[in-house]
């Protein structure tokens, strides 16, 4: 059973109760929400139900629940009729997180909060700034699943900034297989993609505040040979990847997918698409490879300060498409980012700490 109890004028509470685990959501879009009645929604296997949420103004509510149980993208929506609002739930194959989304009819996706990040000269999330150029949602509440306040964004750059013996970030090794991986218990995420993609450079962004610390990148397809692995802190371990595609090692089967196959560590796997142009055919059998290995992954759109918004937006409209229509195991969001301006990265550093638990 859970419990959303109580709401404020311009903000939902930051805690809610569930049974057994955590929840938690960012912020409202419409500040027109006076009161809203309790409610109490019953998520039971294979079915919820849904009381009357609120009463007038709009609602627009993200609650994420741990999970380990849920399997992918069997979402079903109840009550979506009138001025109801209609729940809808995500399940998202483990060990990631469930997200349950409790939503109005409004479109409130145009009435995004200014960011931090824009005042500092970029955006926290980028495709919030192609949405002028269209008049459907790019980014729907209910595909919304990682949304940040700009307090949890600060914290989780933390992460990626050393901090003496305690918290070091650093290479570890070069792996030629997954048989000399390193042994540890910390969540991985494992940063593949297409060769020349960014993958390299999207991994130096990250760690930009790390003084000594080398991520080799280079203008040529296929530099990176072996699977790089990095240590932040206790916190996890990022993996760089060696590319498929144009001049890819000649064992990129061996370390990628047997990778992907028989490492227990990943939590996630990051799938580097190039934002100018688009998804290739060798992205497309790539995605079929990892759905196959039912692994948990996400589309990451890079190299997007290349190219102009209009081509960009075509791209992350066909990426949407692509994640609809073929994928179960992806994440229903895409990431913008570019590796050289450091657009998009923040949110990503948030995204890594969420999905690793980092985030005390
Ligand atoms: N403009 C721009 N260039 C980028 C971006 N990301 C990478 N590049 C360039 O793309 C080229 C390839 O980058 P890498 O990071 O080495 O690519 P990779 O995916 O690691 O490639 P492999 O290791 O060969 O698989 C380099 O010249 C980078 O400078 C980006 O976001 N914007
Ligand atoms: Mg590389």
């Amino acid at each position: 059973m859970s419990c959303v109890s109580c709401f404020t004028r311009r903000r939902v509470l930051q805690q809610f109760r569930w049974t057994g685990s955590h929840c938690f959501t960012n912020y409202m879009a419409v500040s027109t929400i006076e009161t809203i009645a309790r409610t109490n929604v019953q998520l039971m296997k294979g079915q919820t139900t849904q009381k009357h949420l609120h009463k007038g103004g709009s609602l627009d509510l993200v609650l994420y629940r741990k999970s380990s149980s849920q399997k992918c993208h069997t979402g079903y929506k109840l009550h979506p009729t009138g001025c109801y609002p209609s729940l809808q739930t995500f399940k998202i194959s483990s060990p990631f997180l469930s997200c349950l989304r409790l939503f109005s009819n409004t479109t409130s996706v145009l009435a995004r909060r200014p960011t931090a990040a824009k005042k500092r000269g970029f955006s926290l999330n980028p495709i919030d700034d192609l949405q002028p150029l269209v008049q459907i949602p790019l980014l729907p509440q209910i595909e919304r699943v990682v949304d940040p306040t700009e307090e949890e964004v600060q914290r989780a750059a933390q992460l990626f900034r050393p901090a003496g013996p305690k918290h070091k970030i650093e290479f570890v090794l070069s792996a030629p297989s997954p048989d000399h991986a390193p042994e540890h218990n910390r969540p991985e995420i494992a940063v593949m993609g297409r060769s020349n993609v960014g993958k390299s450079t999207l991994l130096q962004c990250l760690f930009r505040e790390v003084p000594d610390l080398e991520v080799r990148t280079s203008k040529n397809p296929g530099h990176t040979k072996m699977a790089n692995f990095f240590r932040v802190g206790r916190a996890m371990t990022l993996v760089d990847m060696p590319g498929y595609g144009h001049r890819q090692p000649a064992d990129f089967v061996r370390i990628v997918e047997d990778y992907l196959l028989q490492r227990k560590n990943l939590r996630m796997a990051v799938f580097l698409v190039d934002g100018a142009a688009g998804i290739a055919s060798w992205d497309t059998v790539a995605i079929e490879m990892i759905e196959e290995f039912k692994r948990p992954y996400v589309l990451v759109m890079t190299k997007i300060d290349k190219v102009s918004p209009h081509i960009l937006l075509r791209n992350v409209l066909s990426v949407r498409q692509v994640i609809k229509e073929r994928t179960k195991t992806c994440l229903p969001q895409v990431f913008l980012v570019s590796g050289v301006t450091g657009d998009g990265v923040p949110l990503l550093q948030y995204f890594f700490a969420q999905v690793t638990d980092s985030l005390k």
